[in-house]
């Protein structure tokens, strides 16, 4: 079997549509323009090209755009008492500070300190709450990407056998949660748990988020599964230069899954798509709006 290539690309595409569709809807019909701001403390690259990849498609996707670059040495209190500020401007409906930040820095004070209606990145512990318990909330961008591109294989995940290797704030444990609102049987693995080959070869959805590049091996694949890669690691090939892979050994992994997403071009390509919905949607609920369309 030859897995079908599930592309982020297209489909983060399509979305960012949808959102555009509605920012213009909801600018000409209540005058209302959602505005996103991010903060950047420091100077890490890969940070950087993410920070300026959400600016360039947040314009495009005609919301306003406001970008906060800090030193990496800022005080704490300089960066809560921004987060303050943002909290009180009315035209900023999301905020969102990039992490990794510093080790100086604390990140679970900084996160606390946003206005849980303007948490776009649903890491909040309100958002979390929320989410844990079937509530409606602000969900972390990545693990919704994952569901949109699993939906765009398998149009119900009802009492399908999921895994989700890793359990961070940002992707595994905010992952468990969606995949259990749609009433997927859910296993929690991470890089302490035992027979981890064996869990996986009952799943019929995997999610690898670990961070390990090419842990997951085809020999751990149920046939025809689908299988969402969420690693992105950068190895060292000649010259200093990287190449991305994920934490799925892609191509021996493709001869036995249904369905699976490449790195790159898979879920990092909807993290961003998702961030532009959420601050849609964060936008409407603070204006008092109806449920945007997507
Ligand atoms: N506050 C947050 N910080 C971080 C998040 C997050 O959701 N909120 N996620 C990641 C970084 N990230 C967005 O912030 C992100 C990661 C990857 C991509 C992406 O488009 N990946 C491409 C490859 C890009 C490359 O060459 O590096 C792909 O996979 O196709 C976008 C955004 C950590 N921090």
């Amino acid at each position: 079997m030859t897995a079908r290539i599930i592309d982020g690309k297209v489909i983060a595409a399509e979305l960012r549509a949808r959102v555009a569709e509605e920012v213009a809807r909801v600018k000409r019909e209540h005058q209302v323009t959602p505005g996103l701001a991010v903060v950047l403390v420091g100077n890490d690259p890969a940070s950087e090209v993410y920070v300026r990849s959400k600016h360039t498609q947040t314009q495009a996707a005609g919301m306003a755009s406001f970008e906060h670059k800090l030193p990496a040495d800022v005080a704490q209190a300089n960066l809560l008492a921004l987060i303050e500020k943002l909290n009180r401007d009315p035209t900023v409906h999301g905020i969102l500070v990039q992490l990794p930040l510093p080790k100086s820095l604390h990140t679970e004070t900084i996160i606390n300190a946003i206005d849980p209606a303007k948490d776009v990145d649903g890491l909040h512990p309100n958002n979390a709450g929320r989410l844990a318990g079937g509530f409606a909330a602000l969900s972390p961008c990545t693990p919704l990407g994952c569901i949109i591109l699993t939906k765009s294989v398998h149009a119900s995940l009802e009492g399908m056998n999921a895994i989700v290797i890793g359990r961070s704030n940002l992707v595994g444990r905010p992952l468990v949660q969606l995949l259990l609102n749609e009433n997927a049987t859910v296993t929690i693995a991470h890089s302490r748990s035992k027979d981890l080959p064996q869990l996986c070869a009952r799943a019929d959805l995997v999610y690898a988020a670990v961070g390990k590049p090419e842990m997951v091996r085809a020999g751990w694949i149920k046939p025809g599964a689908t299988v969402i890669d969420v690693g992105i690691n950068r190895l060292p090939i000649a010259d200093g230069k990287t190449r991305l892979v994920g934490d799925i050994a892609f191509k021996e992994v493709s001869e036995v899954a249904g369905a699976i997403t490449p790195v790159p071009g898979g879920v990092g390509q909807m993290t961003v798509a998702c961030l532009l919905v959420n601050t849609l949607r964060a936008a409407c609920a603070l204006h008092g709006l109806p449920k945007p369309a997507v």
